[in-house]
């Protein structure tokens, strides 16, 4: 997992600035490694009380990049399309890749970091499998290109933001507390 994250990072961070200009080469993205990247796993039990009950409320992961391996049968997960919530069905042996907040401000909005959250099932119980590209929380998240949409800052910053605003309100704020 943590190989496939990396290079699927430094592919799509390649498309962005161009073939021939490696973001920062094979360190890229700058500060992970296998003590600051994490697996979860998810179990949902299944829920006959309600229909709209949320597994997983909506949310963005706050990482460059998710790689997730979700339920083979048990379908659940949806995401945000333009305005509507658009299922993903489940595919054998295939794995999803979300966009992250860092990578979304590191591309300077060229990448969406989308959406999604997790719909329980009334029945069956779902599993799944994410794991979280993540720097070290003393990295700063750099650019792709000036000028950036948003200030400079570390990712421990970024997740202390978060916390607070979810301590403070209930909700996650995340990017737009950091641009410029
Ligand atoms: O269970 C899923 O399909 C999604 C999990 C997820 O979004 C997360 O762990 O952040
Ligand atoms: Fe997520």
């Amino acid at each position: 997992m943590s190989k496939l994250a990396g290079t699927l990072a430094r592919v799509l961070a390649e498309a962005v600035l161009g073939r021939g200009r490696p973001a920062a080469g094979e360190r890229f993205p700058e500060g992970c490694d296998e003590t600051t990247c994490f697996l979860r796993l998810n179990r949902y039990p299944s829920c006959p009380i309600s229909a709209d009950a949320f597994g997983l409320v909506p949310h963005t992961d706050s990482d460059f990049l998710t790689v997730l391996c979700q339920d083979q049968q048990v379908g659940g997960l949806q995401l945000m399309k333009g305005t509507r919530w658009v299922a993903v069905k489940p595919i054998p042996g295939a794995l999803i890749v979300n966009i992250g907040d860092l990578f979304q401000a590191w591309s300077n909005n060229r990448y969406k970091s989308v959406e999604h959250k997790v719909m329980t099932n009334a029945k069956t119980e779902r599993y799944s499998v994410a794991y979280f590209l993540c720097p070290s929380y003393d990295s700063p998240i750099g650019t792709c290109e000036e000028p950036s949409l948003y200030r400079t800052f570390t990712f421990g910053e970024y997740r202390r933001k978060v916390q607070e605003d979810v301590k403070r309100t209930g909700k996650k704020v995340g990017l737009p507390n950091f641009l410029v």
